[in-house]
């Protein structure tokens, strides 16, 4: 088996703003597109990919407007920014859910309304149909990563055991470079020791994500391998040239969505190569917690 066959792995965009219209025929994969095969739409993985081996992606229509992105990261009564200056918090800070306590049990708490109502962050993420399997079809618990400045990245890391395995992570005002890695045995590459395990620093799936999209990881990308962005001001993309794809400079890992990158600008990055300024960058984590109690529940049990 190759390498990249044991990998499931989904990207994908914001389906459109405006209630949600029941699909007749589901939406095709961006492989059985590339083929014109009939694709079974099912979630994570269509049967054409799945018998391949081959990761399953799918790309909704439009990412998410700006206006959803100003009135949440834009400073608004009822954004994130305003919970965060109500709180305090500077960097990391969960926003919903709740706290997860011993065992992994969520004490759930109610989430704001800008992720229930207008953009409609949790309606979009169930209609990706990716927390289908969850135990409760949505996401219950999201952390907000405020704020990357340009130079600032996360650790290659995963995402544990707490969640059911599938994150979705919505990046807001800024584009980054998003890696994926395997732990390895020890050599000279390596970056860093976790566990006593070595992490290669060769990523083996390297993505753009762009501002107002979202990227869903799933499988064994969620259980086996790790995650995390580099720490840099900016990325300089070597272009498509024909004959090998876009990646980016000093990477040997073509970007895998640099054909469905939606912004003018990443677009030519790929295409012409080009280096783009990272901005400052807002990313919601969206996951589902199984174990769920209230505090009162809690307490009663005594
Ligand atoms: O900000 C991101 O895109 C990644 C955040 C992340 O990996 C996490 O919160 O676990
Ligand atoms: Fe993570």
């Amino acid at each position: 088996m190759s390498a990249q066959s044991q990998y499931n792995y989904n990207a994908m965009q914001m389906p459109p703003d405006g209630p949600r219209v029941p699909r007749r025929t589901p939406m095709a994969c961006q492989f059985c597109r590339g083929r014109k095969l009939k694709c079974d739409g099912v979630r994570p993985s269509c049967a054409n990919c799945n018998r391949r081996g081959f990761p399953c992606v799918y790309v909704p229509v439009k990412p998410l407007a700006r206006a959803g992105e100003n009135w949440l990261i834009g400073g608004s009564s009822c954004g994130v920014r305003s919970y965060f200056i109500a709180t305090r918090n500077i960097r990391l800070h969960k926003i919903t859910g709740g706290q997860l306590a011993a065992k992994n049990v969520l004490m759930i708490q109610p989430m704001p309304s800008f992720v229930t109502t207008f953009p409609g962050i949790i309606p979009r993420l169930e209609a990706t149909g990716m927390f289908r399997s969850s135990a409760h079809q949505a996401p219950n618990h999201i952390i907000m990563n405020e704020k990357y400045l340009p130079g600032q990245g996360i650790m290659p890391h995963q995402d544990g055991p707490a969640y059911h395995p599938v994150v979705a992570t919505i990046s807001l005002g800024s584009h980054t470079a998003f890696h994926y890695y395997r732990y390895k045995a020890q050599d000279a590459n390596s970056i860093d020791v976790e566990d006593g395990r070595i992490i290669d620093s060769t990523p083996v799936l390297s993505v753009l994500l762009e501002p107002r999209s979202v990227i869903i990881t799933t499988g064994n990308f969620y259980t086996s391998y790790l995650h995390g962005i580099q720490e840099l001001t900016e990325d300089t993309i070597v272009a498509n040239d024909g004959i090998n794809q876009p990646k980016f400079e000093g990477l040997d890992t073509t970007i895998a969505n640099w054909k469905m990158l939606a912004g003018s600008e990443t677009r030519s990055a790929v295409m012409t190569g080009g280096t783009l300024k990272r901005g400052v960058r807002y990313s919601l984590t969206c996951r589902d917690v199984e174990n769920v109690a209230n505090i009162k529940s809690f307490l009663n049990r005594g």
